[in-house]
């Protein structure tokens, strides 16, 4: 049993509090917002994030206050939307327990410096890489938060480390395999959720399997090429946080990202998806961000470059897969 922090309280972060919890932790949920505090402290609830949890386990607590949630801590997950980790991160610098092992639950690229999660927790926190771990898995939060049987990989560059965060999160229905593949779980997460995106928009406007399947199977091509070229190992990306995450993401409508799709794919502006949003779409942001890093490594990004068109100028669905398709005759 350990002592667990996780730094967010939004679906995952507290889904993910669930499971460290009925795996017998003392988990501690810290959240910026006093309301959310107070409700699953005073209430045993999280009705704004995580209303489908009647109550939370009674080994889970909250605090507003960044020094007493993470003192003593051997574990600390950050389940902070991507775009905001720096920020919050940086407010914790100093307070992290000198061994504690520091988990990111994070799926996104960094806007403006194209970095990975891992990079972006290690540089904040000044954390050496033994120390990083990062969990990934086709893993929709409301469904774990309802004990539906699921798995989830570990990634750490110190397979001890891996191991030590996969036993804090087991339990009889949420199993965790290890790796030490963590660009490869870094980019698996992030980039599934610009093709959930591409796959949503083509639902929304009224196509079938063969569109979805196609955007599916060319973005893991992409997916695989850009990750392999950051120095991914490319057996991650046929796995669970490959191809695992892109079936679940894509074929639910309880991913957000689909969902943010599928409104622009039904006649929805960015604006108006935004604002009908249940949480974080990670693929907006992200979407750029992927198409600058695949400018940086040299790897072309179709399918990206065909979304940032439809964030960045509302181009139809029809015209984002003309894109994607491309006028010359390839390989596959
Ligand atoms: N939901 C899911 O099924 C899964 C999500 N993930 C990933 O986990 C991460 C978190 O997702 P999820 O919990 O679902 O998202 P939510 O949108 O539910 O929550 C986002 C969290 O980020 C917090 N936050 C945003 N800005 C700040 C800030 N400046 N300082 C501190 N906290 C901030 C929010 O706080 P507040 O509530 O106060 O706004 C909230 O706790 C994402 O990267 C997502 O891709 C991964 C697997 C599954
Ligand atoms: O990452 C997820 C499932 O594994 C959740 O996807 P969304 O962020 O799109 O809801």
């Amino acid at each position: 049993m350990s002592k667990i922090t996780v730094l967010g309280a939004g679906a995952w972060g507290t889904s993910f509090g669930q499971v460290l919890a009925d795996a017998g932790n003392d988990v501690t949920m810290w959240a910026i917002e006093p309301d959310i505090v107070e409700d699953i402290r005073d209430r045993r609830r999280n009705e704004a994030r995580l209303p489908v949890v009647e109550q939370l386990p009674a080994n889970m607590t909250a605090t507003g206050d960044r020094a007493e949630a993470v003192a003593d801590a051997q574990i600390i997950i950050v389940a902070i939307a991507a775009q905001f980790a720096r920020v919050a991160l940086t407010e914790f610098k100093g307070l992290i327990p000198a061994d504690a092992i520091v988990v990111s639950l994070m799926k996104g690229i960094e806007r403006g410096t194209n970095k990975r999660m891992d990079e972006v927790v290690r540089e904040t926190l000044d954390l050496p890489a033994d120390r990083f771990a990062a969990v990934s898995g086709p893993n929709l939060s409301k469904e774990i938060a309802q004990r539906h049987p699921a798995a989830t990989v570990v990634a750490c560059e110190s397979l001890d480390n891996a191991r030590k965060v996969a036993e804090a999160c087991t339990t009889d229905y949420f199993k965790a395999f290890v790796t030490t593949d963590v660009i490869g779980l870094e980019m698996c997460g992030s980039l599934k959720n610009v093709i959930a995106l591409a796959v949503g928009m083509a639902r929304g406007a009224g196509y079938g399997e063969n569109t979805a399947a196609m955007i599916e199977t060319r973005g893991l091509a992409e997916l695989t090429a850009l990750g392999q070229a950051a120095g991914a190992d490319p057996k991650t990306f046929a796995g669970l946080a490959g191809v695992g995450d892109l079936i679940a993401t894509c074929g639910s409508p309880l991913s957000r990202n689909y969902t943010f799709g599928a409104n622009l794919g039904k006649g929805m502006s960015v604006q108006e998806a935004t604002e009908a949003s249940n949480g974080v779409a990670e693929g907006v942001p992200t979407t750029d961000a992927v198409v600058a890093l695949g400018k940086e490594l040299g790897v072309p990004t179709p399918l990206a470059y065909a979304m940032s068109r439809v964030l960045d100028e509302g181009i139809s669905c029809s015209q984002m897969l003309t894109l994607l398709f491309g006028r010359d005759i390839t390989e596959e």
